[in-house]
């Protein structure tokens, strides 16, 4: 029978559950906490969820949100998005041996993920300011909120300890068994843990099932899952997320929320330190900094960590057998710590007990709802966490001074105003004139702030109108940036959306350039200010090269190389020289035509970059190539079934798989290289590289903590493919003069 529930619109409809009281208090909750959040932001009206158990379908109306100018994603959109979410866990084989009980109720659960979004949406806006548009950013966001869910179902996959039933809880509160499916490490700490855990002296409960919301638990951690809070399993089996916990820690944890297959946990207490622990070196980790959150991990540890996901995707969700085997070490950063070329701060203002405070900052770890003002931020270089406390600076000031505006929020009445700049993102990077290390600061504006004033408008607006103080206020604040940073090439103002809430995504320079230029494998590329683009460059570089290496271009410059998902064309224009033809294809028209600048600027006549949507098929079969080499580098949800189906029946040499989520990357490695799918390649290695560390990556943040390079090579390789491929030295020749690793 068909389910249908209308959250918020209507309490009563929660009634058709009937026989699930449980999922009915989860719903409560849900429905508390939406009206919560729209009494917090004042919204108009509440939010309609609707989830349909036979056509596994979510939808989430944003529309109200989209009015207030407070969310991404056009309801229509993410209609569409949403339906596909669950299907997608289904799709990565997760829960293919599930009962129909169980799939029922992990789709529940997904879609009830869905319904507290919004909250993510709403900060999603801050925190992907590179995010070109809706649509994008509604693939994005698909991960985000999948992957706990996610996660607890890859501990469920074949293989593993079946969920716990109550004989075996029964035994394994006497002999705890260790859970299957994992590492020969992890189970080895799991007995050991086992043991520990009857010898503690601390007498911290540790329930038989799942724990209640607020339990205080004694954990021990194996792992850290995508998303970076660590595994932790009770000895029925049942799995525990907490926030920081670090593989073979031991510690308490308070329960923050209770699934039917999974928990969350706050860490409270460190009884046994990881081995390799360390004193985080930025002060803000202490105050539970959202950013970096394995900042207190040797960056040795958290690179065996990374690996670790790694080979778990691989085997869990990809089915690979040797998945140890095939994932190389992970590529270490040499700059581990201000390493990023651009970093985006909210603003944050909070009356506490010592008064009113204001600043630029993140979420705090396992709290999406408070930022934590930053004062400086170890992860980008010394002038750009100047141009942060100047702004923030700006932002505490109560009123102007000659030389410092204020952008105080406060009325004269005490009361919070709207803030004029409601986010800052500096980005580094050279001058595009003297080619001098430079750094651009964007500041992102609420929809009434105005554009610039120009000469006509001063004469037109009355004096002293809201308008023309905005104006004067933004000028005031660009020249003091300007004046108190000295490499700075320029200030720039954004508004993404209108009063209306009409997604308008304005630039306007308020001082100096609007460009910044970046190096990237001896090529110059021109940066728009909301232009995405890799925000480690030095290690870019690193990936690309492995690019180069597992692609094996033939020598003599002969192949065509097709790059997918291809942005401003960085991938394709560093490889350009090694081939006779590129040809990239993006969907966002702004990246498209940024790519054919780069092409042209560096003189590189033989590249072509095609605007189009790779969730169509029509758009791979209109190439106009038949490419020998394919690169892809989707976004976090994965490559589109045209695209699979294209890299199915294409007779390119080799393909490699750039990815920035390892749970998708596994789930389209499995469609392509498992015969019994018609997946005609087989995996050759996997190649983490750490473009990243001291983050388990920041998803909302757009900034990921691993990039793997899966190179599939198809069973049509050819001599030179041999040749070039064999760098990796595990290769042999087959009958049919095809590659595969043995
Ligand atoms: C992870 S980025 C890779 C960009 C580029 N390879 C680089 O390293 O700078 C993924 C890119 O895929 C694009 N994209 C997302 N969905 C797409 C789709 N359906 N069709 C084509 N491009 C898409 C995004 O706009 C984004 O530029």
């Amino acid at each position: 029978m068909a389910k249908t529930l209308d959250l918020l619109r209507s309490r009563d409809s929660l009634q058709h559950l009937g026989d699930a009281s449980a999922v009915h208090v989860e719903l409560m909750r849900t429905l508390e906490l939406a009206q919560e959040f729209y009494k917090q932001t004042r919204l108009p009206s509440t939010q309609t969820a609707t989830y349909n158990y036979e056509q596994r379908t979510a939808l989430l109306d944003v529309h109200k949100e989209e009015q207030c100018g407070q969310s991404l994603v056009a309801p229509a959109e993410y209609e569409g998005l949403a339906a596909q979410l669950p299907q997608q866990a289904v799709e990565a084989g997760v829960m293919l041996d599930a009962t129909a009980e169980e799939r029922r109720q992990n789709l529940f659960n997904m879609a009830l993920d869905d319904a507290r979004t919004s909250q993510i949406v709403q900060r999603l806006d801050r925190w992907e300011p590179d995010v070109g548009n809706a649509h994008q950013r509604g693939r994005v966001l698909q991960p985000v909120h999948s992957e706990p869910a996610l996660a607890a179902l890859v501990a469920l996959a074949p293989g593993d300890q079946d969920p716990p039933t109550h004989q075996s809880e029964q035994a394994s509160s006497t002999t705890p068994a260790p859970p299957q499916g994992l590492s020969r490490q992890e189970r080895a700490d799991m007995t050991s843990s086992s043991s520990a855990h009857s010898r503690s002296a601390h007498s911290v409960p540790v329930p038989a099932k799942a724990p209640k919301l607020g339990d205080r638990l004694e954990l021990e951690c194996s792992s850290i899952a995508f998303g970076g809070q660590g595994v932790c399993k009770l000895p029925s089996g049942y799995t525990v997320f907490c926030e920081r916990a670090l593989p073979g820690e031991r510690l308490t944890a308070q329960v923050t929320a209770v699934k039917k297959s999974f928990a969350t946990a706050r860490k409270l207490e460190v009884l046994r330190q990881h081995s390799n622990a360390v004193d985080a070196p930025c002060p803000h980790f202490q105050e539970g900094c959202g950013g970096c959150t394995m900042q207190n991990l040797a960056y040795v540890s958290q690179l065996r960590a990374k690996e670790q996901q790694v080979v778990e995707a691989l085997r869990r969700i990809g089915k690979v057998e040797d998945a140890e085997g095939l994932v190389r070490p992970a590529i270490p950063c040499e700059q581990p710590l201000h390493y990023r070329n651009k970093m985006s701060f909210s603003l944050t203002s909070q009356q506490s007990p010592g008064g009113l405070s204001t600043g630029f900052g993140f979420k705090k770890v396992g709290d999406a709802s408070s930022t934590l003002p930053i004062a400086s931020c170890h992860l980008q270089d010394d002038t750009a966490n100047h141009i942060l406390r100047c702004l923030t600076t700006a932002a505490q000031s109560p009123s102007s001074t000659s030389s410092m505006p204020s952008l105080s929020i406060r009325g004269k009445d005490g009361v919070m105003g709207q803030p004029l700049v409601k986010r800052l993102t500096v980005r580094s990077g050279l001058h595009p004139d003297s080619g001098a290390p430079a750094h651009l600061a964007i500041l992102h504006v609420s929809p009434s702030v105005p554009a610039p004033a120009k000469a006509d408008d001063a004469r037109s607006s009355a004096p002293g109108t809201d308008k023309l103080a905005m104006q004067a206020t933004m000028q005031s604040v660009a020249q003091m940036l300007m004046r108190e940073v000295p490499s700075l090439a320029g200030v720039v103002q954004h508004r993404e959306l209108n009063t209306a809430g009409k997604r308008v995504n304005q630039v306007h320079t308020l001082a100096g350039s609007s460009k910044l230029q970046q190096q990237l494998c001896g090529l110059n590329f021109q940066l728009s200010p909301l232009a995405f683009f890799q925000t480690n460059s030095k290690q870019t570089e690193v990936m690309y090269n492995e690019v180069a290496l597992a692609a094996g271009i033939a020598q003599d410059g002969s192949e065509h190389l097709l790059d997918l998902y291809c942005g401003t064309g960085t991938i394709a224009l560093s490889l350009a020289s090694r081939c006779k033809s590129v040809t990239g294809v993006e969907s966002v028209t702004s990246a498209v035509a940024d790519a054919k600048v780069n092409a042209r600027e560096n003189n590189i006549t033989h590249a072509r970059f095609l605007k189009g949507d790779l969730a169509q098929s029509s758009v791979l079969t209109k190439l106009g190539v038949t490419p020998d080499v394919v690169v892809a580098d989707p976004p976090r949800a994965g490559l589109d079934s045209p695209v699979i189906e294209y890299l199915k029946g294409c007779s390119a040499r080799s393909f490699v798989y750039v990815s920035c989520n390892p749970a998708t990357q596994a789930r389209d490695l499995r469609k392509l290289c498992d015969e019994r799918t018609g997946g005609p390649y087989e995996l050759q290695y996997v190649q983490p590289v750490d473009m990243f560390p001291q983050t388990h990556h920041i998803e909302t943040q757009r900034a990921f903590w691993a990039l793997g390079g899966h190179s599939i090579h198809s069973p049509t390789s050819s001599e030179k493919a041999c040749s070039s491929a064999a760098t990796s030295g595990r290769l042999i020749s087959n009958p049919f003069g095809a590659v595969y690793v043995k």
